[in-house]
């Protein structure tokens, strides 16, 4: 077999090839471009900001209007730009001499670029040069005027230049997070137009195996006034070509592949190592077909590269009018359509990252902490109080209890509550005055497991018994006595209360009650829970003490009180008293705990 071997076949030689910054922009452009090497490629830097033009990294610079702008800048004004570049015509026509291709790098809105870049175009026309304009539209944020003189600029460009590829400063904006500096916005800006420009060089200067030309290009970003579509991927390893594919068509300046169904000419550059094999180009041509309508023509090179080692790289290039771009709805340039099969996330595809939202929006959408739970005992006492619904006992509730047990248990349940009490709030309130037919609610069914349940839901409670006041008067108006003061109208029943030595529900927080329905009716305990009691407002369970006098009289036969209403309080003896339980009584024994106890002397075990 006689070995063929063929030679690479060079395009265009890279000293034909000039690239050119123009202004500010372009003079950043033209840095980074020299910063990530673009062998063989001339870079000239224009500009009439003297201080820019001296630090930057080209190594042919040219100062444009050294007379009229005296090494400043054209201060935003595309007239001064214009004038600036006439001066120095002869020294750039100079310059692109005998240059087969000119790439003009420059951000119109300003005065340099938007002014000079014209002239530029129309001289290296002149001189034989093939010319591709990559331009910078301003940010919205720059205002109107500047949008207007990048506007003017465009529209000259689009009939002097081969090809004008233009990238949306606004669109590269969206690269970076909003809260991001301008600076990161700029570089990220930069990064992207600098990748579309070296891909782009690469293609028509690089030797290739098949081979992309300059009418090529051409056809490919030709329209009269488009934007550039670009993506650029690269990737190594197994399935090196799918991937490569996938990250091309994630750059935002192809809307993530959505744009390229609408391309009439799409340009496709292939470049790996020496082991770049057939399938690969096969598997990965087919697959962008899904993406390209079926009548689009595609342009296709590819290139060896050995040093790409076991990369391969796939370059997407192609433009759509920027009238169907501003008319075309936003949805409809989504990525997240059906026609993109290869961004189906059942076929591996991650979406690229959404925009990250501000961290204390982030913060505020957050679900917040679980609350902690609330003890079994507190939740239905809001219920009770709202609507006093009757219930009955709990079937776990033994049958022996008595209800003053049953009564001494809730006190002190109640007395153990104590973050009902410490801030002394009362329960929130329904609106009775204003909204009365909605004062007592349906009541869901409490809870039977609850400890409280004996209390709170005993009967059907009566409407109160009639008084002097008014009923809804006296609910609407609860009186809550302060702590200190001495209660304004002394009850009986109040006063025959037994010291704490001998029953003490609890400590006694609130030594003052409210009773809802009067205060003119005396205080009753009732004989049984179980029987119809008056209606309980929240505040009454803060007072179990008054409520508990006449029973416990009742019922502790050996407890001489030897306080008379309106008569002087002589001692009472104790000493033959059992302490802190009564006598006779089976200690009530809750979740082992002796509520029999003073809550205030469980506390200290
Ligand atoms: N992407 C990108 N755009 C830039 C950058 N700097 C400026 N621009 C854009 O380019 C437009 C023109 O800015 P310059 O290039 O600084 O202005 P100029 O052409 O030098 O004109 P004068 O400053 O008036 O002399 C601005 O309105 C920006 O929208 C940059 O670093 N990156």
């Amino acid at each position: 077999m006689i070995p063929y071997t063929r030679d690479p076949q060079q395009t265009i030689p890279t000293s034909a090839v000039k690239i050119i910054g123009l202004g500010g922009a372009g003079a950043n452009m033209l840095e980074r471009i020299a910063l990530d090497g673009m062998e063989g490629a001339e870079l000239l830097a224009l500009n009439t900001d003297i201080r820019t033009l001296a630090s930057c990294l080209a190594r042919e610079k040219i100062q444009l209007g050294v007379n009229l702008t005296k090494g400043l800048g054209a201060g935003g004004d595309p007239v001064l730009g214009h004038q600036a570049i006439l001066e120095s015509e002869e020294q750039i026509r100079a310059a692109i001499q005998g240059r087969r291709i000119v790439f003009l790098c420059t951000g119109l809105g300003g005065g340099t670029g938007s002014g000079a870049a014209p002239i530029i175009t129309r001289i290296a026309r002149e001189e034989g040069a093939f010319v591709v304009v990559f331009a910078t539209m301003p940010f919205a944020f720059e205002g109107k005027r500047r949008r207007e003189q990048a506007e003017t600029a465009l529209n000259e460009l689009a009939v002097l230049s081969n090809a004008l590829v233009t990238f949306d400063n606004n669109r590269m904006g969206e690269l970076v997070l909003a809260k991001q500096g301008i600076h990161e916005a700029f570089a990220a800006a930069d990064h992207m137009i600098c990748e579309s420009i070296k891909a782009v060089i690469r293609l028509v200067v690089r030797p290739g195996l098949i081979n992309v030309g300059l009418d090529d290009l051409m056809s490919a970003l030709r329209t009269n006034r488009s934007r550039c579509l670009f993506g650029s991927g690269i990737s190594s390893g197994k399935d090196r070509a799918s991937k490569a594919l996938k990250n091309a068509l994630n750059s935002p300046l192809l809307d993530q592949g959505a744009l390229l169904k609408d391309a009439q000419t799409v340009l496709v550059h292939l470049s790996g190592g020496e082991d770049l094999t057939l399938f690969e180009i096969e598997l990965l041509m087919q697959r962008l077909q899904k993406f390209v309508p079926d009548k689009a023509h595609v342009l296709f090179g590819a290139a060896i590269d050995p040093a790409m080692g076991d990369s391969l790289s796939i370059t997407l290039i192609s433009a759509l009018p920027e009238d169907y771009l501003a008319s075309a709805p936003r949805e409809s340039l989504s990525h997240h359509t059906p026609e993109n099969p290869l961004l189906d996330p059942s076929q591996g595809f991650t979406p690229p990252a959404e925009k990250t939202v501000e961290p204390e929006v982030v913060k505020a959408a957050e679900p917040r902490p679980e609350p902690e739970p609330v003890r079994n005992f507190i939740a239905p006492i809001p219920e009770f109080t709202a609507a006093p619904e009757p219930a009955a006992a709990p079937a776990t509730e033994p049958a022996a209890v008595s209800p003053l047990s049953k009564f001494r248990r809730a006190a002190a349940t109640v007395a153990a509550i104590p973050s009902l009490f410490d801030d002394e709030r009362p329960f929130a309130e329904p609106d009775y005055a204003t909204k009365p037919e909605q004062a007592a609610p349906p009541a869901p069914e409490p809870e039977p497991e609850s400890p409280m349940d004996a209390f709170t839901f005993a009967e059907p409670a009566p409407e109160p018994a009639a008084t002097d006041e008014a009923p809804t008067a006296a609910r609407t108006e609860p009186v809550y006595a302060e702590a200190d003061e001495p209660d304004p109208e002394p009850i009986e029943a109040i006063e025959a209360v037994p010291q704490p030595a001998v029953f003490v529900p609890g400590p006694k927080r609130r030594p003052s009650i409210s009773i809802p329905w009067g205060k003119t009716k005396p205080a009753e305990f009732p004989e049984d829970l179980a029987e119809p009691a008056p209606p309980v407002e929240p505040e009454a369970f803060a007072a179990p003490e008054p409520a508990a006098a006449a029973p416990v009289e009742a019922e502790l036969p050996k407890l001489k009180l030897g306080i008379k209403s309106g008569g002087s309080q002589s001692e009472l003896s104790l000493d033959s008293a059992p302490r802190g339980r009564f006598e006779g009584e089976s200690p009530n024994v809750f979740d082992g705990e002796d509520l029999d106890l003073p809550p205030f002397l469980r506390k200290k075990k």
